[in-house]
């Protein structure tokens, strides 16, 4: 998968990710009203609107990108029907041609990890039949819990040719509080950031692991050093946009091949017609709102890199 990855970043120059967090109060009136109409103000109703909301937002970007990430607690706050939801968003997406990195920053003891990973990406045996649950390209793990928390997503992504995004150093304002303290004269995320790299040693795609790393965009003196602790892991980089990630803060990200990095934006894409900059759309024109915004998002980084 982190070939398809890599093929698709180089076929759409665009090194970006759109963020499927689809919380109601991003969807216009006249899809949350269409939905309500049909099933009620009920958790139907809702997934029904996010579904409906996600998939025109795919259908105005999918040529322009390589991939998304559906944020699961976006889906799992309306229970049942908004995983069905989630799992409908993979498929479409999937058949566009997107690669698909679910959320999901799971990570637990082994027997349960192995079980999240078989959930994910992996095939679920059910007697003689074998089952792809929900069947995202990636997730995203943590690994707090340490290696044998790990090692039975590693597992299941070497059988199935999936792959990881390990949370090293995240974008919020308090992670800091333990991913920074210091251990024997460093800091944990630099610790983390070795381990992800000798994760990824042993799983190799054709340029870079399929083992990668999450530092937020919004740390960038940070995300330099990490650049270099894990040369051939991929590392996703949330925060930009509405989190105040900017294309010149991210170059250090990316290696001198122009690869390495894809950078997440979520509530910048989706709800693009909300902010100012884009408000001349108007809410029946969001998902061309969210094409302006993905075009914007690629020139940006595309020139910051160029700029270097
Ligand atoms: O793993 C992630 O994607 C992630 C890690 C991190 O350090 N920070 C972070 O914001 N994220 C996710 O990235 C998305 C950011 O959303 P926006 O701030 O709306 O672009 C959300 O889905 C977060 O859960």
């Amino acid at each position: 998968m982190i070939n398809q990855l890599i093929a698709n970043i180089k076929k759409t120059g665009a090194p970006i990710v759109v963020g499927l967090d689809p919380m109601l109060k991003y969807i216009p009136e006249h899809i949350q009203k269409k939905a309500f109409a049909e099933f009620g103000e009920t958790l139907e109703g809702a997934a029904e609107a996010i579904w409906q909301f996600n998939k025109e937002i795919v259908d105005k970007t999918y040529d322009l990108i390589p991939a998304v990430k559906p944020q699961i607690a976006m889906y799992e706050q309306f229970g049942i029907p908004g995983l069905v939801a989630f799992k409908k968003t993979v498929d479409y997406c999937k058949a566009k041609g997107l690669v698909v990195i679910g959320d999901i920053k799971r990570g637990d003891i082994g027997s349960t990890s192995s079980a999240y990973a078989v959930g994910h990406i992996g095939k679920v045996q059910v007697g003689s039949k074998t089952y792809a649950p929900f069947d995202e390209d990636f997730v995203t793990v943590n690994p707090y819990l340490g290696s044998d928390g790990v090692n039975p997503f590693i597992d299941v992504c070497k059988e199935e040719k999936k792959g990881l995004f390990i949370l090293v150093k995240t974008s919020n304002p308090s992670s800091g509080e333990f991913q920074d303290q210091m251990i024997d004269g460093r800091p944990l995320y630099e610790l983390v950031g070795e381990k992800v790299a000798q994760w990824g040693e042993d799983c190799m795609g054709d340029e870079y692991s399929y083992i990668g790393a999450v530092v937020g965009a919004t740390y960038p003196e940070m995300g330099k050093v990490l650049r270099k602790v894990m040369p051939k892991s991929y590392i996703l980089v949330p925060g930009y946009g509405a989190q105040g990630g900017k294309g010149k803060d991210l170059v250090h990200f990316f290696n001198e091949d122009g690869l390495g990095a894809i950078v997440n934006s979520s509530r910048g894409i989706i709800a693009a017609y909300k902010q100012e900059k884009y408000a001349n759309y108007g809410e029946e024109a969001f998902a061309d709102a969210s094409r302006a915004a993905v075009e914007d998002m690629v020139a940006d980084i595309r020139g910051a890199l160029e700029a270097r």
